[in-house]
């Protein structure tokens, strides 16, 4: 695990705001925190970081204590703000030659790092200056920033919620895509974000985690529905099978039929082979992450 939170509590004043957080975020996966605006998403990030004393509990990146203050785990960490700032008279290769400078990072690695790391973002063709920039630019110069060091750890605070479809789609990819070098814990609001590249997700409801899993083990199976196409159009195979008990009806195209149990698959299938209709796909029908947490908070 590169960040392990044990059973961590925060105190605003009598405002608990983070109640008894244990979170383990594996290496090389990109874990999604998810939380409405308030849910203290922010306050857990800057927990890790050490920017804030804890009430109880601890936290470890890559086996090393965070300690509030000058924490040695931030050797390991990489930090996108949700607004990154920039010295904007500069443009992104001078720019981020002063931040490799400062970080110490050994002049003879420093162009390579810094171009790939450019492309890596996109932004390798782009001379302008910052002040020029999208947000959705800055976003990705800030990445590319936070990435200079090679830490284990990437955390970005809400990298897409003040981004238009395309810009959040372009950070949304590269996060995806740095998971081979390093851990990316991302804050967001927007459940579809952490459904699109998450490989674990956690979700934060008034301080407490209200679940946390594997993304695929959060996809439940709604039970008893599957989604079939067939050879010929769903509404001609609708029409045929309407004098049938089985409940359908036609969604996008596909036809979604309720079988709960084996007995009415197969009696499905038989009808299927009276009726001649070939199926082309068939699938069960799966639970958005969003209807997850419209479920769990009722
Ligand atoms: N320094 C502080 N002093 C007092 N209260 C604070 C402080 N920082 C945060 N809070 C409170 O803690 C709660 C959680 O805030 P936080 O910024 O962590 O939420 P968030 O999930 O990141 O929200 P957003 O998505 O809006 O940024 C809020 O009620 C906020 O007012």
């Amino acid at each position: 695990m590169v960040v392990q939170i044990n059973g961590i509590s925060k105190r605003f004043g009598d405002h608990e705001v983070l109640k008894d957080i244990h979170l383990d975020i594996p290496e090389h996966t990109v874990f999604g925190f998810v939380g409405a605006n308030g849910s203290g998403k922010t306050t857990l990030m800057k927990c890790i970081l050490g920017l804030l004393p804890l009430n109880a509990g601890s936290i470890t990146i890559a086996g090393e204590p965070v300690t509030f203050g000058e924490t040695k785990s931030n050797q390991y960490v990489g930090y996108l703000p949700d607004v990154p700032d920039f010295y904007p008279f500069y443009n992104a290769i001078q720019y981020l030659e002063l931040c490799a400078v400062i970080t110490n990072i050994p002049q003879k690695e420093r162009q390579r790092r810094i171009a790939e790391l450019l492309e890596l973002v996109g932004l390798a063709s782009t001379t302008s200056l910052i002040s020029t920039y999208s947000r959705g630019m800055k976003q990705r110069l800030g990445i590319a920033q936070a990435l200079l060091n090679r830490p284990k750890l990437l955390i970005c605070d809400e990298p897409t919620s003040a981004l238009d479809p395309a810009g959040r789609a372009q950070i949304l990819s590269i996060l995806h895509k740095v998971k081979e070098e390093t851990t990316v814990f991302f804050s967001t609001h927007i459940v579809s974000d952490a459904e699109q590249i998450c490989d674990h997700v956690a979700m934060l409801h008034e301080g407490t985690i209200i679940f946390q899993d594997e993304l695929v083990n959060l996809k439940h199976q709604i039970t008893g529905q599957f989604i079939f196409t067939f050879t010929i159009p769903v509404a001609e195979a609708h029409e045929r099978l309407r004098h049938t008990p089985f409940e359908m009806k036609i969604d996008s195209k596909q036809l979604v039929v309720s079988l709960p149990n084996e007995s009415t698959q197969l009696a499905f299938m038989q009808e299927l082979t009276t009726q001649k209709i070939l199926i082309q796909s068939m699938h069960p029908k799966t639970r958005l992450l969003e209807q997850l947490v419209l479920e769990v908070l009722g």
